[in-house]
């Protein structure tokens, strides 16, 4: 019986966070989408992880989604909560992350929480409340140009403010100092921020160690928010149990709708390693059927044995239009359709919102962890609708920012 649930505002960091709970020892289960029942996948699984499509969504819709999820993790058993989101904070301007963790603690009842995206190994840390991507503050980061979320603020007390009711008086700043000092040190800081009236604790993190320090610290709250990280530290009943899956026959195809930069390296290294087909927004409406045709005839005709790449973004010269996001989206969907309606067994997908569109338009059942290649990157077993197990898919799901150079053809070589 699963007594861990987490509401993750997309599918890449559905299967990220899956990813940390198997390797800290609980038998993790995606289950995609709104109103999916958890029953099936509930009975095996230690830890439930729902994956919506609410990053971008209005902030309604996504409150809407994540307190329907909180309820089906509730009635399949779960008493511990996680929110997930993204561990560069991506929201709207809006903004997501502050109404949904508001709303699902006042769900619960409790009365604090910890805000912590900090992904040490995807070099995210967070000093003094500010969050930095590498060595560059998170607005100075390439995160400033996404496409959806563009990230123009590095503050995350400030990026929070407005986006929760009481405003700057529910925010407090548990920073590195402290955390340094260890668990009991965090623990006190905790109290006294939510005895102050603070809800939130946003909770400065620079390594591993520091996460595990506030997970210890925060072992008697209900709800935990942040990125994956915290996640590698909360220890689960079973040992470490990926699934071992096999390398799949047939072409070795990837849909990247990712314009993030580390896609476009690992586009680019993987177009000189194998061949590819790039999506044109104008192709697309002048001609969505056969433009889309043409992409998926050459993924199978492609060798087997070297990537094929189907991408809208590759370079920086290559024209973003946030308004040309949705054709993208479905035309990798509807390409990933025609290949798995082909034969084709496992698909490499760029993207955490076009992960959500692909995978949606797939109909695929619970999703169950594998090896992971890379950090957050893992290829992971789905189940196809009615397939009796047969047709099982293999899928990989990257976030943007996530996987190095070469992981587009390392994916396949070190088993999927
Ligand atoms: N050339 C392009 N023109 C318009 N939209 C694009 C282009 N390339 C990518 N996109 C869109 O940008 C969005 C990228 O988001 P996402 O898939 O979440 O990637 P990431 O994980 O890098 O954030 C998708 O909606 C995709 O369709
Ligand atoms: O926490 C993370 O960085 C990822 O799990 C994630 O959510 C990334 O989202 P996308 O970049 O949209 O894939």
């Amino acid at each position: 019986m699963a007594t861990l649930g987490v509401i993750a505002d997309d599918l890449t960091g559905a299967t990220d966070i899956a990813i940390a709970l198997t390797s800290a020892g609980h038998r993790t289960a995606v289950v995609l989408g709104e109103g999916v029942p958890l029953g099936g996948a509930a009975a095996d699984a230690d830890a439930l992880v729902v994956a919506l499509k609410s990053r971008t969504a209005p902030v309604g819709e996504a409150v809407a989604a994540s307190l329907e999820a909180l309820d089906r993790l509730r009635a399949a058993g779960c008493e511990r909560f996680y929110v997930k989101y993204c561990s560069t904070f991506d929201s709207t301007p809006e903004g997501n992350i502050g109404p949904v963790c508001e709303a699902v603690l006042e769900a619960l009842g409790e009365e604090a929480t910890v805000i912590a995206p900090a992904f040490p190994a995807n070099g995210r840390t967070v000093y003094r409340g500010h969050l930095f991507v590498g060595d560059d503050l998170l607005e100075e980061s390439p995160m400033r140009h996404h496409p959806l979320t563009p990230m123009t603020d590095s503050s995350l007390v400030r990026l929070l403010e407005p986006q929760v009711s009481r405003g700057k008086d529910d925010i407090a700043l548990v920073p590195w100092p402290v955390v340094s000092r260890g668990a009991d040190a965090v623990r006190a800081a905790l109290t006294r921020a939510a005895a102050g009236g603070a809800r939130f604790a946003v909770v400065d993190a620079l390594s591993d160690d520091d996460l595990d320090v506030l997970a210890r610290a925060a072992s008697g709250l209900r709800l935990l928010t942040g990125g994956s990280a915290l996640a590698r530290w909360l220890p689960g009943p079973h040992p470490v149990g990926h699934l071992p899956l096999t390398p799949p026959e047939g072409p070795r195809v990837v849909l990247s709708g990712s314009a993030s930069r580390a896609t476009q390296g690992q586009v680019r290294h993987a177009l000189a390693a194998g061949s590819g087909h790039r999506l044109v927004p104008g192709d697309l409406r002048a001609d969505f059927d056969g433009t889309v045709a043409r992409a998926a005839e050459a993924a199978l005709r492609a060798p087997a044995d070297a990537p094929f790449v189907v991408y809208a973004t590759a370079a920086p010269e290559h024209v973003v239009d946030a308004a040309d996001a949705p054709l993208i989206e479905e035309a990798l969907a509807e390409t990933a359709v025609r290949l798995v309606a082909a034969g084709v067994r496992a698909l490499l997908v760029a993207g955490g919102e076009t992960s959500g569109a692909v995978v949606g338009r797939l109909g695929v059942g619970p999703l169950a962890v594998g090896p992971e290649v890379d950090p957050g990157v893992a290829w992971m077993l789905a189940r196809t609708e009615d397939s009796g197990g047969g047709d099982d898919l293999r899928l990989m799901l990257k976030s943007g920012n996530f996987g190095r150079e070469d992981l587009f053809v390392r994916a396949w070589e070190e088993g999927a």
